[in-house]
C-alpha cells in the first residue's frame, strides 16, 4: 500500500527504520537469541525504536513456518489490520499480539514446525468433580517439564491448601486491582461464587523459555484463552459416565447437598460445551488421562 502525501525525508527515514527493524527482528528470530516477544516489547514500549515502523504482518512473516496465509489468518483472529504498524497498535492489540507470539514463537521454538510450536499451551477444563484437579496434580508430580499455572482466587483456602502452590489467595480488592491493571490472561466468576484468574506474566515467561504450560481453569476461562491466544490447545476432560461424575462429586464430600445439586446442574450445561474443544480426554484412570494430556504437548 502506498503512503499518502508524506514528507519525503520523513518517508525515507521511515523506510530505513523499517529495513533496520526487519533485519533486527529477522536476526533475532532466526538466531533464537532473543525471543520475538522481547523484540516486540521493545518496539511496543517505545514508539521511537526501529520496530515501531514495521508492519505487524511483516513481523509475523519473519517467523519461520508462518507464511502469508497463516499470517493473515492470525491477523484476522487477532483483529489487527494487515497494514497496522507495531508503533500504532493500541494497548489491547499489543497485549493480544504478545500473547500470540509467546505461544507461536516461544524461546527455543523458532525452528520447530508450526504443529509442534502450537501445542505448548494446553487448557484443561471440564465439569465439576470430573477430576481436573486430580489429573493436574498428577501431571505436576510426574511431569516436571510441564509448568502448571497457579491461579489467583478470592475464595478462602481449604485445609491443606498452600498459598502460592494451590492458588494465590487474594482479597476482593487485590483481585479488582489485578483486573484493572490487566494482570490476568483470563478471569471468571465460577459457580456464581468466587473469582478466579490466570496471572498472565508467568504463562508468558514460561512459554518464552520454551516450556509447556498447563492451565486448569473453567469453561468461561477456556473460551477467553481461545480468544486471546488462538494457538492454545483446549482439552475437555470427560467422566466415563454421568453416574460416575455424580459418584465423584458426592465421594469428594467437599460440598453440601444443595451445592452438589447446583454444581450438577452447571455440569450439564458444561458438558454441552465439549464440542468447542480441540480434544476430549476421558478420565477413567488418572495416570492414563494425565499421559494423554501431556502427549498433546509433544514433550517426553
Ligand atoms: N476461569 C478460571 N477458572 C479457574 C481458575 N482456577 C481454577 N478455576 C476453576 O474454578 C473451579 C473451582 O475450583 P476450586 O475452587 O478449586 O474447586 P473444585 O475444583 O471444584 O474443587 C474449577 O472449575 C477450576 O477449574 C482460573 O484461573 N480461571
Ligand atoms: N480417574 C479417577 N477415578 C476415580 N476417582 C477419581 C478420578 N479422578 C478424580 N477422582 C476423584 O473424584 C473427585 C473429584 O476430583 P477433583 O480432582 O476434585 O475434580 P475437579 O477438580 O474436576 O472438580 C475426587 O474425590 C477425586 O479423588
Amino acid at each position: 500500500m502506498k503512503p499518502p502525501e508524506v514528507d519525503r525525508v520523513a518517508a525515507s527515514r521511515a523506510a530505513v527504520a523499517a529495513r533496520r527493524a526487519r533485519a533486527s527482528v529477522k536476526n533475532a528470530v532466526v538466531s533464537g537469541e532473543r525471543s520475538a516477544s522481547s523484540v516486540v516489547t521493545v518496539g511496543l514500549a517505545d514508539k521511537d525504536t526501529p520496530e515501531a515502523g514495521l508492519r505487524v504482518r511483516e513481523l509475523l512473516l519473519c517467523i519461520p513456518g508462518l507464511g502469508p496465509v497463516r499470517g493473515d489468518k492470525a491477523l484476522e483472529k487477532l483483529a489487527i489490520s494487515p497494514s497496522k504498524r507495531i508503533g500504532g497498535l493500541g494497548r489491547h492489540q499489543q497485549v493480544k499480539l504478545l500473547d500470540y507470539l509467546a505461544v507461536r514463537a516461544p524461546g527455543t521454538g523458532y525452528a520447530l514446525p508450526p504443529t509442534e510450536v502450537s501445542t505448548k499451551l494446553v487448557v484443561l477444563a471440564g465439569p465439576t468433580a470430573v477430576g481436573k484437579g486430580t489429573v493436574s496434580t498428577y501431571i505436576r508430580e510426574n511431569y516436571p517439564d510441564v509448568q502448571l499455572s497457579v491461579s489467583a482466587t478470592t475464595r478462602a483456602p481449604r485445609p491443606g491448601e498452600v498459598d502460592g502452590v494451590s492458588y494465590y489467595f487474594v482479597t476482593d480488592d487485590e483481585f479488582d486491582r489485578m483486573v484493572e491493571s490487566g494482570e490476568f490472561l483470563e478471569w471468571a466468576v465460577v459457580h456464581n461464587q468466587s473469582r478466579y484468574g490466570t496471572p498472565r506474566s508467568p504463562v508468558r515467561r514460561a512459554l518464552r523459555e520454551g516450556k509447556s504450560v498447563l492451565l486448569e481453569i473453567d469453561i468461561q476461562g477456556a473460551r477467553q484463552v481461545r480468544a486471546s491466544m488462538p494457538e492454545a490447545v483446549l482439552v475437555f476432560l470427560l467422566p466415563p459416565t454421568w453416574d460416575e461424575l455424580v459418584r465423584r462429586l458426592i465421594g469428594r464430600g467437599t460440598e453440601s447437598p444443595e451445592e452438589q445439586a447446583r454444581r450438577l446442574a452447571t455440569a450439564k450445561v458444561e458438558l454441552a460445551a465439549q464440542d468447542e474443544f480441540d480434544f476430549r480426554v476421558v478420565n477413567n484412570k488418572v495416570d492414563e488421562a494425565a499421559r494423554e494430556v501431556v502427549d498433546l504437548m509433544n514433550i517426553s
